[in-house]
């Protein structure tokens, strides 16, 4: 008999708060939607789409509203449309190290084919093997370049894309254009004049989530992660006077303290596929039927949309306590009001609850998933720092570990030149060195504070570390270059002035 099992108190279905699970329905970007469907328009009347640029920080829904559009399109196509002939294709310029047009171009190649990515050919011949493709679909072919910033200053697909049929790249029969996604504003404004005319059609902002949008999110993916958990239309429902838009859960909700027994779990996965009459409540249009016991449950909160038809939801858990969503998505709107973040959260506080055996998913529980899934990330920022900045980090760790932390820059470089000069890498001046102090500083890896200099004036700044001393060495020890540094003598050995 294994630990392992088949359900979960906790989950009805998890997999939707992954990072892959891409709703259908965005009610809180029906503007951005709205603006993107006004640059895909054309494509429907047969002229080919405008080439369009998504840009706000990360986690705002842009690749998601590219892709429930792309798909909308895509059902116009073959369901109303008798002329449009639609091919899309998704790239991720950042994945499989395509930082260059070539990749990018031999990727799109690879995608519209489906043949192995040309390699090994000059730039020109897979741009022209790419155009060549085009050429041989024909039709309206609309290309998603997403982190488009990633391809840094090779700008020549970007070029040659958008310009495919005035410089007679493709034919007359086919309609190209491109949905360019990033995180990065500067980029776009340091682009070369003739690039940002031909790439940017159109332009559309994603500012970031406030809490009261990244609730209405979280309690739509909630619905359908969590068990006894649901969207209740309010029309269809007797609302506690409390449900009146005001974003305070209501006190009446009473969520039942036990967990479904495997009957129960079995019945709401048959009762999950089975389509009924009535109103959607999911935000990827399955439908679910409430049984008598839970429409006479105790509703909570404000009402809530899944998609643009004007019908309100309230929320009800019995596994989530009331403060849980409140809660996260305050200290996610706090943060970047990153909607990937806050379901991340969520996610994670579920699967504390379901480790630990908790009937319910609590406030604690988030506060926890917060602390790790800031943890990993500051993990994976120490992870991908430059050599300078790991010996850097090297260096303040020593003196954490010989226990002179907080310590001014001077020390940290001193000790940063033994490391250097230990694993046979550059030395880097003071000036330069601080750099890196202060962008550790800024990564949340160490933290810096300013203090009253001595008798030479002006201020000071003295560092220490801002995660777990073990867990910087953890690091250090993983990357190649300070493996082998033994952290504990070389804090030992150095004097401090
Ligand atoms: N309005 C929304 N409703 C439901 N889910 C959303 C919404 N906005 C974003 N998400 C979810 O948040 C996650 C991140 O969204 P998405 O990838 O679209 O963001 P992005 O702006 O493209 O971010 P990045 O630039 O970092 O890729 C996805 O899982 C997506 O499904």
């Amino acid at each position: 008999m294994t630990q392992f099992s088949e359900t979960s108190p906790i989950f009805k279905r998890e997999e939707v708060l992954r990072e892959e699970h891409y709703p259908d329905e965005l009610p809180e970007r029906k503007g951005e939607m709205d603006d993107l469907h006004m640059s895909l328009a054309p494509a429907a009347r047969g002229v080919g789409a405008n080439n369009v640029f998504l840009h706000g920080k990360a986690g705002q829904g842009k690749t998601a509203a590219a892709q429930a559009k792309l798909s909308e399109l895509q059902q116009h196509a073959e369901e109303e449309s008798d002329h449009l002939n639609l091919t899309t294709c998704y790239v991720s310029c950042e994945s499989h190290d395509l930082s260059t047009s070539y990749k990018a171009a031999s990727r799109i190649y690879q995608e519209l084919t489906g043949e192995t990515r040309p390699t090994g050919y000059a730039t020109d011949v897979v741009m022209d093997m790419m155009f060549e493709a085009m050429n041989d679909i024909g039709g309206t072919i609309i290309i998603v370049l997403d982190e488009i910033d990633t391809l840094g200053d090779d700008d020549r697909i970007l070029y040659s894309l958008p310009r495919a049929r005035a410089q007679g790249y493709v034919g007359d029969h086919v309609f190209p254009s491109i949905i360019g996604i990033s995180n990065d504003l500067q980029w776009r404004d340091n682009l070369s004049p003739k690039v940002k005319s031909s790439l940017y059609d159109d332009s559309v902002l994603f500012s970031p989530y406030d809490a009261t949008q990244l609730q209405q999110i979280l309690r739509r993916r909630a619905a359908k992660a969590f068990r006894d958990t649901e969207l209740v239309p309010v029309d269809g429902a007797a609302l506690p006077p409390d449900a009146d838009g005001d974003s305070e859960p209501a006190e009446s909700s009473t969520p039942s303290q036990t967990a479904p027994d495997d009957d129960t779990a079995e019945e709401q996965q048959t009762h999950d596929e089975t389509p009924v009459e009535g109103p959607t409540v999911s935000e990827d249009s399955e439908t679910e039927e409430l049984t008598d016991e839970q429409s006479d449950s105790p509703l909570a909160g404000t009402p809530i949309q899944v998609d643009n038809s004007g019908q309100e939801y309230i929320f009800r858990s019995g596994i989530l306590t009331d403060d849980v969503i409140p809660l996260i998505a305050a200290l996610s709107a706090q943060d970047t009001g990153d909607a990937r973040q806050a379901i991340k959260y969520l996610r994670k506080a579920g699967e504390l609850a379901d480790k630990s055996d908790e009937p319910m998913v609590t406030a604690e529980h988030a506060r926890e998933a917060q602390a790790l899934v800031e943890r990993e990330a500051v993990v994976e920022a120490m992870r991908e720092m430059t050599t300078q900045a790991h010996l850097a980090l090297a260096a303040l760790t020593a003196l954490e570990l010989s226990g002179d932390a907080p310590v001014r820059a001077k020390p940290i470089y001193g000790v940063y030149k033994s490391i250097a000069s230990e694993v046979d890498a550059d030395k880097l001046g003071q000036r330069r060195f601080k750099d890196h102090l202060r962008e550790l500083d800024m990564q949340g890896i160490a933290d810096g504070e300013k203090v009253a200099a001595g008798s030479i004036g002006g201020p000071a700044w003295q560092y220490q570390l801002q995660v777990d001393t073990e867990i910087a060495v953890e690091v250090l020890k993983d990357t190649t270059r300070v493996a082998n540094i033994n952290f504990k003598t070389i804090g030992d050995d150095r004097s401090l002035p």
